[in-house]
């Protein structure tokens, strides 16, 4: 009998209340019908840390593992050494970092992602993000719910988008999206940092230019957005040394993955005003 184990989020009452939460160990990604009617066994649980967890105690006679990166299984080299039916290590999402790569390429396992399942919401949620930070939302929206009015302290750092420069590194399936959704802020330009060249009139149907050196990329952009995946390539791209090929008071959103900064400097860059969010 094949043996699927995935490894899931808790959702409690509000999987119950929201059936389309189907991360969740109580929804389980609407597996349980198609594995009952298919002989399948389908081990679910949110149980991952640690040498007595369910995931360690399943892993080793799994034959596919799916996870999502919300709360991942990490597949590491030790698990895929004692999972030795695994044949196929499957993300609910979009982002595969949380599997050995390496290893599960030596040991021939497939690594499959849903490509393009959240990409929308993603970028949605870049924008959304861009326009909290350059207008100073967060600070403004503290600022009424404590009861206070000091028009001043918000409207120094408010500022609009359009006019900026905004740079998108990686313009895969959720950077493309960022810059169609930014088109109509008529910012002064949108660029782009990727090793692939988007295809065909893809750049030009959002007006957006490719720059092909990072230190270059960076100094231009009023605004970052990090939408690249997180690899052996990418990992720290933003660094205390990248960090200083920005523009002063730049700001940088990352909804990709957090390990594509180091985290301590960027919170210095923070601090000393370097990035102003
Ligand atoms: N926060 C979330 O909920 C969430 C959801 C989905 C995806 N993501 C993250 O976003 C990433 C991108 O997703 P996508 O669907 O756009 O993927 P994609 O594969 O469509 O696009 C990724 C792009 O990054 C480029 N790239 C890779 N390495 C690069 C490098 N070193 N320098 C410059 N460009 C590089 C690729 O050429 C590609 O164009 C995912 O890998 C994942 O980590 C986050």
């Amino acid at each position: 009998m094949v043996k699927v184990l995935a490894i899931l989020y808790d959702g409690g009452r509000h999987a119950q209340e929201q059936p389309l939460l189907l991360g969740t160990t109580e929804n389980a990604l609407g597996l349980r019908p198609y594995c009952e009617k298919h002989g399948i066994e389908l081990v679910v649980t949110s149980d991952k840390e640690g040498p007595n967890s369910e995931f360690a105690k399943h892993i080793v006679d799994a034959d596919v593992l799916i996870t999502t990166p919300f709360h991942p299984g990490y597949l590491t080299r030790e698990y895929i050494e004692k999972a030795k039916n695994l044949k196929v290590a499957i993300t609910a999402g979009v982002g595969s970092d949380h599997v050995d790569l390496n290893a599960a390429n030596e040991k021939k396992i497939t690594v499959a992602e849903v490509t393009g399942s959240n990409v929308v919401s993603v970028a949605e949620h870049v924008v959304m993000t861009i326009l909290l930070l350059v207008r100073n939302y967060g600070p403004a929206h503290e600022q009424i719910v404590s009861g206070g009015w000091e028009v001043a302290a918000v409207a120094k750092a408010a500022w609009d988008l359009e006019g900026k420069v905004v740079g998108t590194l990686g313009a895969g399936r959720i950077g493309y999206r960022v810059l169609q959704r930014l088109k109509p802020f008529d910012c002064k330009e949108l660029l782009y940092y990727d090793y692939a060249e988007l295809p065909g009139d893809a750049a030009q149907q959002v007006g957006a230019r490719r720059v092909e050196d990072l230190k270059e990329f960076l100094g231009q952009c009023d605004v970052v957005t990090l939408n690249c995946p997180l690899h052996e390539g990418t990992k720290g791209i933003i660094n205390k040394e990248t960090l200083s090929y920005f523009k002063k008071g730049a700001w940088l959103v990352n909804t990709a993955r957090g390990a594509l900064c180091v985290e301590q400097d960027v919170a210095d860059a923070l601090n000393s005003g370097q990035l102003a969010g």
